[in-house]
């Protein structure tokens, strides 16, 4: 390793960069040394910063199998762990991913709490074999016990699956008594305490019953195993460091397990931007990014970032100035020195039509001045608001992927074909059986509960559901399914084999069941490409389950890969990305802040800090845009309706003064049509003459 090489990344980095990367190090070498919390401004560098943390510790001998890096989506763990390659490559030379090839605890912390729960099954009590349910499948669970619990019944009505999940959700998350959230965040729900008490109770026994894990169950089951002195000094033993990005965004339950991991902080890193904190509606708290350092003795070193690397002056200027406005008082002042003198736009247009219009039209122009679609993104607050742009951008032949709509996995399609996956994975998994038993011609949920009644007690399911009593109409598709359960329960096709065997039972169901089957059928063998890349089945569906990727193709139309195509995001998604160009949807109130944060003040705060990381995303150019009228669909009082807007709150007069107004006319449709001869033809008189 020649010396010069090995602290080449380092030179790179600015004074505060460089503290975050070497804290520690000069007293305890690679042994975990102190506490330190990074507080990083939008693109000041703290991806970059804790990569060449890592890769700094691995070049002095930190051993990569003992480092656990949190991310806040696979996504940015495998962002993460390019990253560090690249810059351990640069300390190492050629012999870098060697020394990264270990890094294999790095995920979110659902992903890990599962893998973790998974190795400690036994210590925990927990069957190894447990499946995971997203948010619809636990809502389903939850249903099933509500209806079980004769709360469907009642005179008033009882909050739909859906809130009861929210409020189980956020109880746990939060750490919060149950009353204490109805009365924060569900008060119309309060009168249904003792009931919800009773739901959550039978909602936790009927998970347990068929070993099956929800997403909070994860932080919650690893949090409480830690509890254990036992248990939380074998599972903080297995690791050096524990670096953990976006920690703005955890929740009480998160910060709790890393405390549990590391109680006296040796070892742990943390970086976050209380700015950027947009994750409440999940429980998370800005909280745990300002009280970290009070939590160790002594408290743990804080380092700020605040120069940005990312945005020309002009925007940072507009950005900073959105933020100054907010309640509370931020940690940090951003600078730059990229200077430029194009302020951010803030273009008037008529309606979503000319709004769409006007986007397209600009991102072609862009295009001809040089920048790729790639250097261009459009983002919004919610997913449905890009419909008419996605139209647009069809029409003109832009191509384009979308990040944040329709999940992939949330397609009817993908779904059935995982559901029986995870059935063969855990025939106790009740949700998974019911849905695989529907997809059976003339089996429904009557026929469905009759045959996962009969099969529950049996020692083995599965085995027993070839002497099951078959759903009366169900013909031959019943020992079709009989064998396919089986033959993937026993694995006797080894992975990924068994998706293309799940595939290819589901051929028949999915011609029956969906129209568009050609579409559909192309997701599937895409999710079998995708499987390719697990080691095994459980991986698949824990990894895919936590967080899936992102659209159906006959959502995004995606593009094939070494095309040139533009991003749609939802804002949320866009979390932690950049481009030269940035296009922000509907800059108005009722979207920004959106209709349903427009409650109590910390939910307007938070859509502050929305717009505001969506303006920090652009590095060059950023344009905001004010349609005048906007289409509001299903309002419960007044149904759909056309509205007129105002620009947003967060942008008031006094900030006008940070951007460039321009209104754009777009063009005039009668000019667009073809020319019109000046003949006229009375044709109400000719057919009224038909009859004279
Ligand atoms: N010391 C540096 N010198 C030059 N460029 C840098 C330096 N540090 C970071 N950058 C560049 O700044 C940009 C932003 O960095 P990065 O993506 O790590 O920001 P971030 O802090 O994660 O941003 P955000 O929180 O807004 O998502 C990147 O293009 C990165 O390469």
């Amino acid at each position: 390793m020649a010396e010069s090489g090995t602290r080449a990344p380092l030179a790179r980095l600015n004074d505060a960069q460089r503290l975050a990367v070497e804290h520690g190090i000069a007293t305890h070498g690679v042994r975990p040394g102190p506490p330190l919390l990074v507080i990083a401004g939008a693109g000041s560098g703290k991806t970059d910063t804790l990569a060449t943390r890592v890769a700094h510790l691995i070049a002095l001998g930190a051993d990569p199998r003992r480092m656990l890096l949190l991310t806040f989506s696979r996504r940015a763990a495998v962002e993460m762990t390019r990253r560090v390659e690249r810059v351990a490559g640069q300390f190492a030379g050629r012999d870098a991913r060697l020394t990264t090839d270990g890094l294999h605890w790095a995920g979110t912390f659902h992903g890990i709490g599962a893998r973790l729960l998974r190795d400690c099954a036994e210590q925990l009590g927990l069957d190894p074999a447990f499946t995971i349910h997203d948010r619809e499948d636990s809502a389903d669970l939850m249903n099933l016990v509500r209806h079980q619990l004769g709360f469907s019944k009642t005179t008033e009505r009882f909050p739909t699956k859906g809130t009861c999940l929210a409020i189980y959700s956020h109880a746990v998350n939060a750490e919060m008594p149950l009353g204490d959230v109805l009365a924060a965040h569900f008060p119309w729900c309060g009168v249904w305490e003792e009931e919800l008490r009773k739901l959550f109770a039978g909602y936790v026994e009927a998970k347990q019953a068929q070993g099956v894990l929800d997403y909070d169950d994860l932080l919650l089951y690893w949090c409480h195993a830690l509890a254990e002195p036992a248990i939380a000094a074998e599972m903080g033993a297995r690791f050096d460091h524990v670096l953990v990005d976006e920690y703005q965004d955890t929740n009480r339950l998160q910060a709790s397990i890393l405390l549990r991991l590391k109680p006296d902080g040796r070892g742990l890193v943390v970086v976050g931007d209380d700015a950027q904190s947009i994750y409440a509606f999940r429980a998370a708290t800005v909280r745990n990014i300002l009280d970290f350092p009070q939590q160790f003795s002594p408290p743990a070193g804080v380092v700020t970032l605040e120069r940005n690397y990312r945005s020309t002056r002009p925007i940072l200027a507009a950005a900073n100035a959105v933020i100054s406005l907010a309640h509370e008082r931020f940690t940090k002042n951003l600078w730059t020195d990229r200077e430029a003198t194009q302020r951010p736009l803030l273009t008037i247009v008529r309606d979503e039509a000319d709004q769409a219009r006007c986007i397209a039209e600009r991102i072609l122009r862009h295009r001809e001045e040089g920048m790729t679609l790639k250097d261009q993104a459009v983002l919004f607050r919610t997913s449905s608001h890009s419909a008419a742009l996605e139209v647009e951008l069809r029409l003109r032949n832009i191509p384009f992927v979308k990040f944040g709509g329709l999940k992939f996995l949330d397609a009817a399609h993908v779904k059935d074909v995982l559901a029986l996956l995870r059935f063969a994975e855990n025939p106790r998994d009740r949700v998974a059986g019911f849905r695989v038993l529907q997809l059976l011609p003339h089996v429904g949920p009557a026929a469905a509960q009759r045959v996962l009644d009969a099969i529950a007690p049996a020692p083995s399911p599965l085995l027993a559901l070839a002497d099951a009593p078959p759903p009366p109409k169900a013909g031959t598709a019943w020992p079709a399914l009989v064998t396919a359960l089986r033959s993937l329960h026993e694995r006797a096709h080894g992975w990924p084999s068994e998706l293309a065997l799940a595939r290819r039972w589901y051929e028949p169901h999915l011609e029956r069941l969906h129209e568009n089957a050609e579409t559909r059928r192309a997701d599937l063998v895409q999710l079998e490409q995708i499987a390719g890349g697990y080691p095994s089945r459980d991986r698949f569906l824990m990894e895919l389950t936590l967080d899936p990727p992102g659209a159906t193709s006959d959502e995004a139309g995606a593009p094939s890969r070494d095309e040139d195509y533009c991003t749609l995001s939802t804002i949320h998604s866009a979390k932690g990305q950049e481009w030269k160009s940035v296009f922000l949807l509907n800059v108005v109130d009722g979207c920004m802040p959106s209709d349903i944060g427009t409650g109590q003040q910390h939910d307007i705060e938070e859509e502050r800090r929305l717009l505001y990381v969506a303006m920090t995303r652009a590095k060059e150019a950023l344009t905001l845009m004010v349609p005048q009228r906007f289409f509001v669909h299903r309002q419960a009082q007044y149904g759909d309706r056309h509205v007129y807007a105002a620009r947003t709150r967060f942008i008031p007069d006094a900030l006008l003064e940070h951007f460039e107004q321009d209104h754009w006319a777009g063009q005039d449709p009668e000019a667009l049509s073809p020319a019109k001869s000046k003949v006229r033809v009375d044709l109400s008189s000719r057919m009224k003459a038909m009859w004279d």
